[in-house]
């Protein structure tokens, strides 16, 4: 393999998750300077809560994501288990659901819930970057699509770097603000589980284990783009795009 992954034999399945990991190990948001920042303490109350508002355009599209991907999914027991995932996010009887949980920490922040709900506010390079997520899902073979969620297998450590940071250095978030990140330490593993049992059946020639290695790169570089736009929205050079969120802080 090259440094930029591209794969010169076929892998076993084992190789394959090597490598997959390795993608994480370069290319995940939590090496962008946004997120060190933020585990840094270094963000002002507004530029927390511009992340807060435009990564709920994130949130909220998940749903809809997933059930493009059902939509696609032949398997029954497949199926099932991925319903999980959009009950996750809208909730049921039982649970409000992540993407109110957002809501909640967005308000936590000091947002008001239904603008942030509008998205009206949003960066472009937001709404650019979660619309390539949906075409993604759409356009490519389904084991792309599938492939593309395994950015979940990185993505308790970042949220265990975040909470534990915020919750030290944000003395004006409590725990209660962070709730949504809480249950995402179980389900991304089991949503992991299910993701790569697929990719493993279903990539086993060069091409289609190349596909798999380049839908996680698009996926990385999706969360990695809606950072740069924060980042030079609001850290550096600190220009907001017109019409979209301004913070009270901005000086
Ligand atoms: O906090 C994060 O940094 C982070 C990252 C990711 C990810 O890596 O895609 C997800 C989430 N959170 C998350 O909360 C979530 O529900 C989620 C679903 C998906 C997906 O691709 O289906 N990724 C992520």
């Amino acid at each position: 393999m090259t440094a930029d992954f591209r794969l010169d034999r076929t892998l076993s399945a084992p190789q394959l998750e090597d490598v997959l990991r390795q993608v994480g190990a370069e290319r995940y948001h939590i090496r962008h300077p946004f997120h060190r920042l933020m585990v840094d303490g270094a963000l002002t109350r507004g530029q927390m809560q511009a992340w807060a508002l435009n990564r709920y355009c994130y949130q909220a599209t998940i749903p809809a994501k997933d059930a493009i991907i059902l939509s696609r999914i032949e398997d029954r027991a497949l199926r099932r288990a991925w319903r999980e995932r959009i009950v996750d996010h809208d909730g049921d009887a039982t649970s409000p659901g992540g993407i109110e949980r957002w809501i909640q920490l967005a308000r936590g922040l000091g947002l008001d819930a239904e603008v942030v709900a509008s998205q009206r506010l949003a960066l472009p390079a937001t709404r650019f970057a979660v619309l390539a997520y949906l075409r993604l899902v759409e356009k490519r073979t389904l084991l792309e699509a599938i492939a593309s969620s395994l950015t979940e297998m990185f993505s308790p450590q970042v949220i265990g770097e975040r909470v534990s940071a915020i919750l030290q250095r944000y003395p004006y978030i409590d725990a209660d603000t962070l709730g949504y990140f809480t249950p995402r330490l179980t389900q991304a593993p089991r949503d992991v589980d299910v993701a790569l049992a697929y990719v493993r059946e279903h990539a086993r020639t060069q091409d289609t284990q190349q596909q798999v290695v380049d839908a996680l790169i698009t996926k990385c570089d999706i969360l990695w783009s809606m950072l740069d736009a924060l980042h030079f929205a609001y850290v550096e050079p600190r220009f907001v795009p017109p019409g979209a969120f301004v913070p009270e802080d901005a000086g």
